[in-house]
């Protein structure tokens, strides 16, 4: 793992985002088409505040999140209502969408076709991760339902998950896809997930998921 410190969020927001675009430019250069999957919640909004303006050839870059609140788009919880909004705006209004939820009752239902539209689009040319402070990552919660499933060697790409923490029902990549990734970010701030990040280094990823991640990451961190 590499941890990256910054003095303050604002400034660890624009170099993360000048980082973010030039690996994408650099997949651009080698590949017809990138992909971009990033991370729900609220740390990464500026990041992607900072993104959408930024010139890149958006219309090769595929976008999907890590991991989706089994909402709909119209509520507040969703991620994909998020990205829209704050990253698939302006410049990078161009890029391709793939939700990672569906119409459906449960997760269940969807992951064989989630699944094939995310397959194509694999390994991730960049991941940008968050982490909990119960060090989760994408929706690879401590005590979820299906962790073990998630997190082995040949798990499948979407897992469904249900977890104490969690909110509503999930549906996340799994280690497998996440771990393949290209280039791997994890976005974090303040001093207790600083904490989180220590100790998670001395666990396994049935306690701590971010784990295993860890090795290959770049963790940029801000107070
Ligand atoms: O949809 C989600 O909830 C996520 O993708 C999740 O893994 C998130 O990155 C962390 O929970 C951190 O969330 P915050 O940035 O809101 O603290």
């Amino acid at each position: 793992m590499k941890l990256v410190e910054y003095p303050d969020s604002e400034l660890m927001m624009f170099d993360l985002a000048d980082l973010l675009a030039s690996e994408l430019s650099a997949a651009l250069r080698q590949n017809e088409g990138a992909s971009f999957c990033v991370a729900g919640g609220s740390t990464p909004g500026p990041v992607f505040d900072i993104l959408s303006g930024v010139k890149l050839d958006w219309d090769r870059v595929t976008i999907f999140p890590s991991d989706e609140r089994w909402v709909p788009e119209t509520d507040e919880r969703s991620n994909a209502r998020m990205l829209k909004r704050r990253l698939l705006t302006g410049k990078a209004e161009a890029a391709r969408f793939i939700p990672l939820y569906a119409d459906t009752p449960a997760p269940e239902d969807a992951v064989e076709a989630l699944s094939e539209a995310i397959e194509p689009n694999l390994p991730i040319s960049v991941l940008l991760l968050g982490m909990g402070a119960d060090m989760h990552t994408a929706s690879l919660f401590p005590k979820a339902d299906h962790l073990e499933q998630a997190l082995s060697p040949d798990a499948p790409i979407l897992v469904p998950i249900t977890a104490p923490g969690a909110g509503e029902p999930r549906m996340t990549l799994s280690a497998r896809v996440l771990e393949d990734a290209m280039n791997t970010h994890i976005l974090i701030t303040g001093e207790e997930k600083r904490k989180a990040l220590m100790r998670a280094q001395t666990l396994e990823p049935d306690e701590a998921p971010v784990r295993a991640v860890l090795d290959a990451a770049t963790v940029h961190w801000a107070p």
